[in-house]
């Protein structure tokens, strides 16, 4: 089955509903360009929140080595995810302390991708070019080159979720644009439903 994971969280109640909901990830955005930034208290007191279940994701983008781990200490989270053109070294190191999703946009695949073929601990995620900007990438265009075992982003929602399982068959599937009521605010309903349609493509 397809793991979904919801990102942009910061809200306790948030995790909280989506956790309830099902989701198998929670996304923490601590990239200070982000309008869903949250502070690691917050996060904390959300994965404390939610119990063992889900995995709590910190996203980080263009961040300094240290920032991105004393970050995601104080955040208690289970997993980072890391945006941005850093080199490969900076990725291995934060695997050596948590899971990475590492996340590449379509013109990074030839280039990267083969990079991360069965590295423990790295699984690739594939955006859109603008993390957060709810464009949906080109599924059908991707098709041939979409790494086994990758996660997928961008502009995905309840209604369109479904379709690109059907086109890529990805391992995760991750949103946030489409699950809001305004930036950093679920919507409930949204929510529910993106999980639901993951769970029974
Ligand atoms: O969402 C943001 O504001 C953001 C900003 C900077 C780095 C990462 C960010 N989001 C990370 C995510 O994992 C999003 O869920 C992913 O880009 C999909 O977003 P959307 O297309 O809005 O569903």
């Amino acid at each position: 089955m397809t793991r979904v994971k919801v990102c942009g969280i910061t809200i306790v109640n948030d995790a909280v509903l989506s956790a309830e909901a099902g989701a198998d990830a929670l996304g923490f955005i601590f990239a200070p360009v982000s309008r869903r930034l949250v502070s690691p208290a917050v996060a904390r007191q959300a994965g404390l929140s939610v119990g063992p279940g889900p995995a709590r994701v910190g996203v980080f983008m263009n961040q300094a080595l240290d920032e991105v781990l004393r970050t995601a200490e104080a955040a208690r989270v289970s997993a980072v995810q890391v945006h941005g053109p850093v080199s490969s070294l900076y990725v291995q190191a934060i695997s050596g302390y948590y899971p990475v999703l590492r996340v590449l946009r379509p013109a990074d695949l030839a280039a990267e991708a083969d990079v991360w073929t069965d590295v423990p601990g790295v699984t690739l995620m594939l955006d859109a070019p603008e993390p957060g900007g709810g464009i949906p990438l080109d599924w059908a265009a991707l098709k041939a080159a979409f790494p086994r075992g990758a996660w997928l982003a961008g502009g995905l929602g309840p209604a369109n979720v479904a379709e690109a399982i059907r086109h890529l068959r990805p391992a995760g599937v991750d949103a946030v644009s489409r699950l809001e009521a305004q930036a950093g605010v679920k919507e409930p309903a949204a929510v529910q439903a993106f999980i639901r349609a993951a769970k029974t493509a």
